[in-house]
């Protein structure tokens, strides 16, 4: 027995954890062969204990989280009070962003070994801090940003905020539902990625950069497949999402489900999630990092990464979104780009909006499915009887677009619609305003009209900003502000949103 029990921690140590979980099995069993049963801790029950805690330490290193709680539990269930186990189980539960429960386990080591080491309170105050921002959505990337994105990643938590998981009468399935009034910026949620796969795209010839981006989707899939087959949250938590087809019979899970903290272990049920679903699930839900609808914080523009956030896929698609994503990390945050009232829908882009109905609908054919949103449904009926605009050449003219507007009496939020659709013709036209004059209404009164409609984007701020360099006042900045925090949400302070969009020199203009 004390051969084994060398063996095993000289594989711990040597990191060689496969081997080591092999020989703590070994010397577990021989242990639980020996044990007889005393009201006193044996020295047999001692070393039963701490080969489970030797043994959890090699699964976690291994990404096994569930056999690892399982060893860290039967020590602790010997031994209550073991502090290895426990720190190992307060470390194992921080991994799964269970904070609270993670700081309950490190402040019951602590109480073990009240003159612990460093690591221990720094784990208690990053548990703290991290339980907090999930609580409060209180993130600020201010320095970070300020910083140009240099040193550490800032720290982030899950977070779930005024949103519920509802049936979408609209969309479609489900989708995820605004449960108060909140403003352009406000945070709904940061999710950790189940699994993210990254590669850099930059100089490959077309081909090799297909085949980097296939051998980026299998790694994807490879990882996602080993995170669900190791643990039963993870299986749980994927098993909840769309594969796809008569999405009209889904259930509708509790949003709680994805505030992590309520589940004290890793689950009891067995969800079952065959290869084919998960396939399924992963085609339906996977998200590209670098998608109009989002920007990648603190990485090359060469970059291309997918990755899966579970409660960010229950968000539907619209042409008329009011939400973006920022990527930190491994971290997306869905901030709003409109003013949303409570009750309403949240959507985001899958695709480029900017666009007119046809190629949108192409767009959404690729993602399988036919979008439902209002713009659609509009342009839907309005081009049936209109040929003329429709085929209006693409560089062509935005007077005729305003002109035909106001023929067929467009009005209203449905004008930002159509400029939508016709996005790419303003965005040209404004870039040479000279040779238009005031034939066509100024870009701001369109870039406002857009966004109205689709929300905030960044190529709307480009022509606002490219305009301001012409005619800049204190209320085009403030404009400018309103824009740049629906694209990059409230995460980023004032500070750094002038520096990201480069208000800073307009400002030096004005003032
Ligand atoms: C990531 S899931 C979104 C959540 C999904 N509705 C659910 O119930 O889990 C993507 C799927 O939702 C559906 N969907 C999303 N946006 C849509 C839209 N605008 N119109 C119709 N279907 C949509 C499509 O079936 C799509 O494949």
């Amino acid at each position: 027995m004390q051969e084994l029990r060398l063996k095993a921690s000289e594989l711990l140590l040597r990191e060689e954890w496969h081997d080591s979980v092999q020989v703590y099995t070994q010397f577990i069993t021989l242990c639980r062969s020996h044990i007889c049963n005393s009201p006193h801790l044996t020295k047999i029950q001692r070393s039963l204990c701490l080969g489970l805690s030797n043994r959890a330490e090699a699964h976690f290193r291994l990404r096994d989280p569930d056999k690892a709680l399982r060893d860290c539990n039967q020590a602790l269930e010997i031994e209550p009070t073991h502090y290895k186990s426990l720190l190992g189980k307060g470390r194992i539960l921080f991994a799964l962003n269970r904070y609270s429960a993670a700081l309950l386990c490190f402040k019951s080591a602590l109480l073990e070994d009240p003159q612990s080491n460093e690591t221990l309170n720094g784990y208690i105050e990053k548990c703290k801090k991290l339980e907090s921002l999930s609580r409060t959505g209180a993130f600020d990337l201010t320095d970070w940003v300020l910083n140009g994105f240099r040193g550490k990643t800032p720290e982030l938590a899950e977070y779930v905020g005024a949103v519920k998981i509802k049936r979408s009468d609209e969309l479609s399935g489900r989708g995820l539902f605004a449960t108060k009034n909140m403003d352009a910026g406000t945070l709904v949620l940061v999710t950790k990625a189940i699994a993210t796969e990254r590669c850099i795209l930059s100089n490959e010839e077309e081909d090799s950069a297909e085949n980097a981006q296939l051998v980026m989707w299998k790694s994807f899939i490879d990882q996602v497949s080993d995170s669900a087959a190791k643990c039963t949250w993870i299986r749980r938590l994927i098993s909840t999402l769309s594969p796809g087809d008569d999405e009209a019979s889904l259930e509708i899970p509790e949003t709680e489900l994805f505030k992590g903290e309520l589940t004290e272990e890793c689950g009891e049920s067995e969800p079952d999630l065959s290869s084919d679903d998960l396939l399924n699930i992963l085609d339906v839900n996977s998200l590209v990092e670098d998608s109009v609808s989002a920007k990648v914080l603190g990485k090359n523009s060469d970059y291309y990464g997918v990755g899966l956030w579970v409660l960010a896929s229950f968000i539907n698609h619209s042409c008329i979104p009011n939400s973006r994503r920022l990527h930190v990390g491994d971290y997306v945050m869905v901030h709003l780009s409109k003013d949303v009232k409570a009750g309403e829908e949240l959507t985001f882009s899958y695709f480029d909006v900017l666009l007119p109905l046809e190629k949108r609908k192409e767009m959404s054919q690729t993602w399988g499915f036919s979008c439902h949103c209002r713009r659609c449904r509009f342009e839907e009926g309005f081009w049936a009887d209109k040929q003329e605009l429709k085929e209006i050449d693409f560089g062509g003219v935005i007077f005729r677009i305003e002109e035909a507007m106001k023929r067929w009496n467009v009005r209203g939020r449905e004008k930002g619609y159509l400029r939508a659709s016709f996005w790419g013709v303003y965005e040209d036209g404004y870039a040479s305003v000279k040779r238009w004059g005031r034939r066509i209404p100024a870009s701001d009164v369109v870039v406002e009209s857009v966004a109205e409609a689709v929300g905030s984007d960044e190529r709307l701020l480009k022509v606002l900003m490219r305009d301001m360099t012409n005619k800049s006042g204190v209320l085009e900045i403030e404009r400018a502000m309103k824009l740049g925090k629906g694209v990059y949400g409230k995460v980023v302070k004032k500070k750094s949103l002038r520096s990201l969009i480069g208000v800073e020199v307009q400002e030096q203009k004005v003032y």
